[in-house]
């Protein structure tokens, strides 16, 4: 193995930049020649190709977003697409690829490794939402980005007594809405993993009032549905009224937190050991605070429970 590439996919997450340095210094610490590809699969696609050097990753590592900028390619969809990749791959000499994104991008490095290009796979998105993995690069800082905004909405909630649904990201899954309605002391939390129920949502809010709570927190994964929708439903049904504030792409950028750092740090100097074993079509994961691996395609095949056991705590706690 002499020359190896990298690119990122999908849905930037804040640690991205960590984890492509990490790709970079490690590869070039083990005498590879390290490639990077602009723009995902687009890039890939078209030919975007630069050949990076020890300083090009330099001032990087506290950087949200992603250097290497990313996209959403329909034409890696295709099998046309993935041929032109490949070519691409093979007219710079590439010997393995290192994609860092979330699930759509290692269903797309599957298929590349299918064609029988080295793949391992990064985790790298704000969702979460990965089998074999306790955390993927990005979701601690987004989650930190989520209860700061929780914290302020509650000095203005609290304010003015009101009842508050906080929409946070996650396409179709409720770990970041969890995991920051925990932190952020939130009343109720609303996943698309365990079925919504606007009465007992209701009583609770009521039942807080009777005690003298003085605002009502609501996290709702955007992947429930709109919680302006939800907010006219709680309006319609209980006379109360509500305010709405959706979080949206502030949840994606920042800077990263130490964790995602680290994270990223140790996930990408892995892809690198990986691909010198040999390795392919696999993706790095943590558990129990050490570095892994699994297959993409069992990866693939399976899907991140939601931690059933957090979420009724986060009901406990906040009776
Ligand atoms: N089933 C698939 N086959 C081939 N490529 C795919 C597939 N799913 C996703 N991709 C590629 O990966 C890209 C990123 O996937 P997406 O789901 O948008 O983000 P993420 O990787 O962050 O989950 C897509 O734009 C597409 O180019
Ligand atoms: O910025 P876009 O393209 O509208 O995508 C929004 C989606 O991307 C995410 O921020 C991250 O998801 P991915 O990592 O799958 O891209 C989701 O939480 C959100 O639903
Ligand atoms: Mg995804």
């Amino acid at each position: 193995m002499n020359n190896i590439a990298v690119l990122t996919s999908g849905g930037d997450a804040p640690g991205m930049n960590a984890a492509i340095r990490a790709v970079v210094r490690s590869g070039i610490y083990q005498d590879l020649n390290v490639f990077g590809i602009m723009q995902g699969y687009t890039g890939l696609i078209e030919d975007k190709f630069q050949h990076l050097k020890v300083s090009s990753v330099a001032d990087i590592i506290h950087r949200g977003g992603t250097k290497l900028l990313t996209s959403r390619s329909e034409e890696f969809r295709t099998e046309a697409g993935r041929k032109k990749a490949l070519a691409n791959l093979r007219k710079h000499n590439i010997d393995g690829i290192v994609v860092i994104g979330g699930d759509g991008s290692f269903a797309g490095a599957s298929k590349l490794a299918k064609l029988g290009m080295p793949v391992i796979g990064v985790p790298g998105t704000i969702d979460n939402d990965i089998p074999f993995t306790e955390a993927t690069i990005g979701f601690d800082t987004a989650v930190n980005t989520v209860i700061d905004a929780i914290n302020k909405i509650r000095d203005t909630a609290t304010s003015h007594q009101r009842v508050w649904l906080v929409e946070v990201m996650g396409r179709s899954s409720g770990h970041i809405a969890l995991e920051a309605g925990l932190a952020g002391g939130a009343e109720t939390v609303l996943i698309p993993e365990v079925p919504k129920d606007l009465e007992t949502v209701i009583s609770k809010i009521k039942k807080g009032r009777r005690r003298g709570k003085l605002h009502n927190i609501i996290v709702v994964a955007e992947g429930v549905g709109s919680a302006m929708d939800i907010s006219k439903d709680i309006e319609s049904i209980s006379g109360l009224q509500t305010k709405v504030t959706i979080l949206g792409h502030i949840q994606r950028g920042g800077t990263p937190t130490a964790f995602d750092r680290v994270l990223a740090s140790r996930m990408g100097a892995e892809a690198v050991k990986l691909l010198l074993e040999g390795k392919s079509n696999r993706m790095v994961g943590i558990a129990n605070r050490a570095i892994q691996n699994v297959d993409i395609t069992e990866a693939l095949a399976s899907k991140k429970e939601i931690d059933l056991e957090m979420y009724q705590l986060a009901g406990v706690l906040s009776i």
